[in-house]
């Protein structure tokens, strides 16, 4: 039984970095944008990972992620540490650094028999501070415990692609996981261990998310920002307070319907300065905000960990009048001219969604894996297409024996 997985990005608009240490964010998932796991159970005793999009792809036996556990047996429950265990530790020192955390999963979650675990992005980008790691982690998640008890939990997925995110970034707030899996759109604060969410109706922004396309590390912008907290708690956590109130303000006014555009402008452009005090910008977000401004969006701010990845520019003027479409195209065309990608989608929508070959009542639709198959087919390499060449090759040869027989016995007689 082959199990698909599919599970969103999520755009942060306010809170970002400021909610790893106590402050409260808003956030919502981009259900247009998302990431699939396709799992496949075999029964040779071998995990095979498949990274698509980075044509990275590691197998081992079972034996040697430790797997003891038998097909149909429930696996254990998910850690509530928030440190990697020995096990991840062990793979992290074996592993190129993007197999890890679908390792640590598979460890954990595959029987002894084995899997093949693919992953494929559809649409969403890598690295860009979207949440493509989280979306990783809860798709593989899903297809997981799917795989290991027949049913998605969407608590337990939320748990175990956490821990993977523990193992991917070392500290990360548990935002991104939580509206990949639950999708909508929320404010968030963490207590304790754990995540408060309060969901949230955001109103419909006219928002453009630009993708600089400038690589940079979720893992490292955190370490850095928690490195300038420790050098000067003081300050920092004023401006950890400031984003705090930020995320609030915007939050009651989501609350009481009272978003008015100026407003959530000023707040942009707000929370964007104390994102670049903490060190989290990048000439290449700062090159956005400008060709921004100039087409007469002055709100654009750095979303999720910043040092490169995306942006997102509220488009209207400073009076808060939307920005007419076409001097959106004409933005949109000038920031593609400087590399950049542009975006332009609905913020909320679903979170994970899982199917499997016995799912009726919701078929998987079109997969980015069905791009694979297709140009399988087109390559002549997959076993239908060339089993039937074969097929309609032995049709001739009998058609042309038969012939030859018909004609000799014809000619024996006459
Ligand atoms: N499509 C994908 N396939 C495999 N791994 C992915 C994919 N997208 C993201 N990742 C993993 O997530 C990492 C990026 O995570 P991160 O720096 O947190 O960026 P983001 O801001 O998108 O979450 C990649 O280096 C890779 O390990
Ligand atoms: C910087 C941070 O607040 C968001 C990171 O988002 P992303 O991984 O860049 O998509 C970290 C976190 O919340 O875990």
């Amino acid at each position: 039984m082959t199990i698909i997985a599919s599970a969103p990005g999520k755009v942060i608009l306010f809170g970002e970095h400021a909610v790893v240490h106590g402050s409260h964010a808003v956030a919502a998932a981009l259900s247009s944008l998302r990431v699939f796991a396709r799992l496949e159970p075999r029964s040779d005793n071998r995990v095979r990972i498949e990274l698509l999009d980075l044509g990275v792809w590691w197998e081992d036996e079972t034996s040697a992620l430790g797997i003891t556990r038998a097909r149909g047996e429930a696996p254990e429950p998910p850690p509530s540490s928030k440190k990697p265990n020995g096990r991840a530790l062990e793979l992290a020192r074996r592993l190129e650094a993007p197999l890890v955390a679908v390792a640590y999963l598979c460890a954990e979650l595959c029987d002894a028999e084995g899997a093949t675990l693919a992953v494929k992005s559809g649409g969403l980008p890598a690295g860009a501070g979207l949440g493509s790691s989280a979306a990783v982690a809860v798709a593989c998640a899903a297809a997981l415990c799917v795989g290991a008890t027949g049913a998605l939990r969407k608590d337990v997925a939320n748990a175990w692609a956490f821990a993977a995110e523990v193992v991917q970034h070392g500290r990360p707030s548990g935002l991104d996981n939580a509206l990949s899996c639950y999708g909508g759109g929320v404010v968030a604060v963490r207590r304790g261990a754990g995540l408060e969410r309060n969901t949230l109706e955001i109103p419909p922004l006219k928002l453009l998310i630009t993708n600089t396309r400038v690589a940079r590390s979720t893992k490292e912008l955190v370490a850095k920002v928690a490195a300038e907290f420790e050098a000067a708690p003081g300050p920092v956590r004023r401006l950890f307070d400031a984003i705090d109130t930020i995320a609030l303000d915007f939050a009651s006014a989501c609350r009481e319907n009272r978003v008015a555009t100026p407003f959530v402008a000023r707040l942009v452009r707000l929370n964007h300065a104390l994102l670049r005090a903490l060190g989290a910008s990048h000439p290449a977000l700062e090159a956005v905000a400008d060709m921004a401004t100039e087409a007469g969006a002055p709100a654009t701010k750095l979303t999720g960990a910043g040092g490169g990845g995306c942006a997102i520019t509220l488009l209207h003027d400073a009076e808060g009048i939307e920005i007419a479409d076409d001097k959106v195209r004409r933005l949109v065309q000038k920031l593609r001219r400087r590399g950049f990608d542009c975006y332009q989608t609905d913020l909320g929508g679903p979170g994970v969604r899982c199917y499997d070959d016995d799912d009726d009542d919701e078929p998987p639709g079109a997969t980015p894996f069905d791009d694979d198959d297709d140009d399988k087919k087109k390559n002549g390499s997959s076993r239908p297409h060339s089993s039937s060449l074969a097929v309609m090759v032995a049709a001739v040869v009998l058609l042309l024996s038969f012939a030859l027989l018909k004609n000799r016995a014809g000619s024996a007689a006459r």
